[in-house]
């Protein structure tokens, strides 16, 4: 499949073609480059990593030349629709964003498949991870990466009862990382822990021969817990188990990613919590990876409020450190996260690690204090609680005694944590000892392999016996395609075609043509009665499926605060919209000829009672690309200038032209503003003879002509776009007279 082109979009059909000859192009994590010292327009960075190819900046980028700085941490962003395909539009839109680990979450309930899925059904909260569905992903982000200019991981979870099957198909299809920790089994799936530590040990083992990257499952228990910094002691614990656990079965350490949430957000003082725990777990895992995802337990349906914790959280982050920073989407309290959420979550985390960029050679956590008693605290309470699991012979019992996730901070116990029994679960009595003349032929295998009964020579590659497992020979895999011809991506892909390749386009959310908006709304009642009020407002909209995702008291009686979320029943047709041309600008050396040809005087100010300046010296000064660049003459009355002054001005010195500068927007006074301009110019009999613009953020140029101006600029306009006017305006004048 060639390049993809930035002025297409992704061909979805395309990458699924000839999915059964695709081969990954590369196995195991990438982690991003660090370029030390970094030089991006008039900045100097230290903690960034290279520059993509292509990128979209924070939109503040565009006062700095449009710079787009790359943190050095990995930054992760989740999708999971539902629609794998829909989800690789997204993943191309996150990779533009700066996300370079794509996560996948699973559909609902997967880790109970004692099996792999197959085929392209559509799934609930997140996608059937299904080889297919991996490969037309993986095949996809092979573009994406080729197209942003950095490689990008591809994640998703080799937990519950099919662990080792999908390990081996995550092997197979390129995947470069997955979540793997028997205890999520055991605490959060309810799976035979015997079952989960067997089938860890093989999972794990089969990541390490692909080279794979390896997040915990430690922040479930901060999500789990009643309250999450009460488990701060055990999660250490956690932690350790499935390291070293992970590290005895062959796993490099750099590959073994602790997954750490802050546990605590506001209103708590959370720093007094989130950092001396942050500190302490560095401390006692100084060896191991740091995969730092934000806080998902207290978030509400408020994206504004998630967001700030999400930056504060990043601000964690740089004070300790982090190798992979994954992102929560703001929108998680309220939706399966929406492409918009994804992608505001990406712009969060890179805005926030490039503000913290140096942050640690100007700051440094104290020695002593408050934050060292805590750390050492934390320390001293995990280390009693892994001796007390010893003492009750272990983890497997610690477990049946109800250990983990107990709502007393340990060693206070409520006796409420979440007991599995040894002999129950999910795949309890599945695990048999290995017989003598045990032989499995594959790589990677864990555990006792009988190869030397059939061949001495093959003892450390047992797949010679079989010309090669499916590790060395791909071609041995087996790819099924669709098991169900109704549900499947191409029914899917049928019934939304109207809005692919066509001039017919939707509003959506998460699917193609889902038609799904959203509606803030503010109304001067009750919370209560907001709700319904508001959902009254969709309806009157013509909304169907009215839902209120947020509502927030401004007061209790004065106003209500509601985000509701409703589909709509049309569909625009590109054919019928007038999209006016981009303004074309003149080249330097055609204004600058002009300007020495004939030269041209122009009066500027802000008017009325205004003081913004801003804007209007970018349009006027050399150094930021202004007017006088191209010799025109500017005679700057500074702000708050009244009308009548800036019109006589321009009458005393000749102008060809009035620039008015008009930001404040309140009650429509710049638009008011203009017509006085113009309408003065009339009274004084120059209107004809002098050109006026009016620029401002809120300016909307057509209807800055309807109150008399012979061109308005929003925002975004550059000295170029007003002198090309200008000379083109003056030319016209002159060709008229
Ligand atoms: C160790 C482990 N295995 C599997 C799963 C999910 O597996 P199911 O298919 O059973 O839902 C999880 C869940 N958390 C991942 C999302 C979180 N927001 C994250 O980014 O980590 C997990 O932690």
């Amino acid at each position: 499949m060639e390049q993809l082109k930035i002025n297409e979009k992704i061909n979805v059909r395309e990458v699924l073609k000839d999915l059964d000859k695709y081969t990954p192009k590369r196995r195991g994590w990438t982690w991003r480059k660090k370029v030390k010292n970094l030089q991006m327009g008039p900045f100097t960075y230290n903690d960034c990593s290279e520059p993509l190819k292509n990128s979209i900046p924070i939109p503040s980028a565009a006062y700095m030349g449009n710079i787009d700085p790359q943190p050095i941490y990995t930054i992760t962003t989740e999708i999971a629709s539902g629609r794998f395909e829909d989800d690789i539009r997204r993943m191309r839109m996150a990779a533009w964003h700066g996300a370079d680990h794509i996560m996948v979450i699973r559909t609902a309930g997967q880790s109970h498949y004692d099996g792999l899925i197959e085929g392209t059904p559509q799934g609930i909260g997140g996608i059937p991870v299904s080889r297919k569905v991996v490969r037309a992903q993986r095949k996809a982000l092979d573009l994406i990466e080729e197209e942003v200019g950095r490689p990008i991981n591809y994640h998703s979870y080799v937990s519950g009862v099919a662990g080792p099957d999908i390990a081996v198909m995550f092997a197979e299809e390129g995947v470069n990382g997955a979540h793997q920790d028997p205890q999520y089994n055991v605490l959060y799936r309810n799976i035979n822990m015997i079952r989960s530590f067997v089938d860890a040990a093989e999972a794990k083992s089969v990541m390490t021969w692909a080279n794979m990257a390896q997040i915990d499952g430690a922040h479930n228990a901060n999500a789990t817990a009643r309250d999450a910094w009460k488990v701060m002691p055990e999660l250490m614990v956690q932690h350790g188990i499935n390291s070293l656990y992970s590290y005895k079965v062959g796993m490099k350490k750099e590959n073994i990613c602790l997954s750490t949430v802050p546990p605590t957000a506001a209103p708590a003082p959370s720093l007094k919590y989130d950092l001396p725990y942050a500190v302490a777990l560095r401390e006692l895992f100084d060896e191991y990876k740091m995969r730092a995802q934000m806080n998902t337990k207290y978030i509400t349906s408020s994206s504004r409020e998630a967001t700030v914790t999400h930056v504060l959280n990043m601000l964690l982050s740089r004070l300790t450190s982090a190798d992979i920073q994954s992102t929560i989407t703001p929108d998680e309290g309220r939706n399966v996260p929406w492409h918009m959420y994804n992608i505001e979550a990406c712009d969060t985390a890179k805005q926030t690690l490039t503000i913290l960029d140096s942050l640690m050679e100007m700051v440094e956590l104290r020695k002593e204090g408050f934050l060292r008693d805590k750390v050492r605290e934390l320390k001293e309470r995990a280390v009693l609680y892994l001796e007390e699991i010893i003492q009750e012979g272990g983890y497997f019992q610690a477990v049946e005694k109800g250990f983990f996730v107990d709502s007393g901070m340990y060693p206070e116990r409520h006796g409420d944590g979440i007991g599995r029994k040894i002999d129950g679960g999910l795949g309890f009595g599945s695990v048999f000892e290995r017989d003598e003349d045990y032989l499995a032929p594959v790589t990677a295998h864990f555990g006792y392999n009988n190869v030397a009964q059939y061949d001495a020579s093959a003892v450390e590659n047992p797949s010679k016996l079989i010309d090669g497992s499916t590790f060395e020979k791909p071609e041995k895999i087996v790819f099924i395609d669709e098991l169900d011809e109704s549900d499947s991506v191409y029914t899917r892909l049928d019934d939304s075609e109207k809005y692919r390749g066509t001039s017919l386009i939707k509003p959506e959310v998460q699917w193609l043509g889902d038609g799904i908006v959203q509606v803030e709304v503010l109304l001067p009642t009750s919370r209560r009665v907001a709700e319904y009020a508001a959902i009254e407002v969709g309806k009157k909209l013509g909304l169907t499926d009215v839902e209120v995702i947020h509502i927030e008291e401004m007061h209790p009686s004065e106003a209500t605060r509601v985000q509701l979320k409703g589909t709509v029943g049309f569909d625009i047709d590109l054919n019928t919209i007038v999209v006016p041309d981009e303004p074309e600008v003149m080249s330097n050396e055609e204004l600058w000829e002009e300007i020495n040809g004939k030269p041209m005087k122009v009066v500027a100010a802000t008017v009325g009672e205004d003081e913004h300046s801003v804007g209007m010296r970018e349009v006027i000064d050399i150094k930021h690309g202004g007017i006088e660049k191209w010799g025109i003459e500017v005679e700057y009355l500074g702000t708050s200038c009244p009308i009548e002054k800036l019109v006589d001005a321009a009458i005393e010195i000749n102008a060809d032209a009035i620039l008015a500068s008009t930001i404040i927007s309140h009650d429509d006074i710049h638009y008011k503003n203009m017509k006085r301009i113009h309408d003065y110019a009339v009274e004084k009999g120059v209107r004809d003879r002098i050109m006026i613009c009016a620029g401002g953020t809120q300016v909307t140029p057509e209807i800055a002509v309807k109150y008399g101006m012979d061109a308005g600029f929003g925002r975004g306009t550059k000295g170029i776009h007003v002198a090309t006017f200008l000379v083109k305006r003056r030319n016209e004048i002159l060709a008229n007279k």
